[in-house]
């Protein structure tokens, strides 16, 4: 199968997943893709020989990303850290085989403006003992589509925002790759 992984930053995770799939029979990183030229994700991708490319919010919404996607033959794509709203269009063109991760227990601290830090202060702000990741399918509402993974961690009461990011992408670097991984 051939993947494409689109990110909008640094992409700690996409260089996992490349490292996954580097010598797999099941699937290849094709592409990687970014709304954002200065993303650290397109140097990742280089030490990876996979090729990458930008496109801007307007090229997405006018199916520039779709075209490529369709030309390059990808068969499931994978968001990373991805900012910006999937179009309708998009995602119908890949029934059930476009993925997100969420850094929290979805369905607390999802939708729109719920992303990154954002949401690791919340759960600090909130005083939860525990947060963790969401992996899911990407339907047309942010963060609502079906869930096909989760992993918790505990929060202890004097961690920062920054400890829980730090417990959070430890999760997401140790079981996003594998669940792709199973998806195929
Ligand atoms: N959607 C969220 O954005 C972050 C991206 O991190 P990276 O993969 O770019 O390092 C991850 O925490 C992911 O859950």
């Amino acid at each position: 199968k051939r993947l494409a992984i689109l990110a909008s930053g640094s992409g700690s995770n996409a260089e996992k997943i490349m490292e996954h799939f580097k010598n797999s029979e099941k699937g290849q990183i094709a592409l990687v893709a970014s709304n954002k030229a200065e993303a650290f994700v397109l140097e990742r991708a280089k030490k990876f020989n996979v090729s990458s490319f930008t496109f801007s919010k307007k090229e997405l919404e006018e199916g520039f990303l779709l075209e490529k996607l369709k030309t390059e033959k990808i068969d499931w794509v994978i968001l990373a850290g991805f900012l910006l709203k999937i179009p309708a269009e998009l995602i119908r063109a890949f029934p059930d085989r476009m993925v997100n991760i969420h850094p929290a227990l979805l369905p607390k601290y999802g939708g729109k403006g719920m992303y990154g830090a954002h949401v690791h202060e919340a759960v600090k702000a909130a005083g939860d003992s525990e947060t963790g990741i969401t992996i899911h399918l990407v339907n047309e509402n942010y963060d609502e589509g079906k869930i096909i993974f989760q992993a918790a961690t505990p929060v202890n009461p004097d961690d920062s925002p920054e400890d829980i990011a730090t417990k959070v992408h430890a999760l997401e670097h140790r079981y996003f790759p594998e669940v792709i991984d199973s998806l195929l």
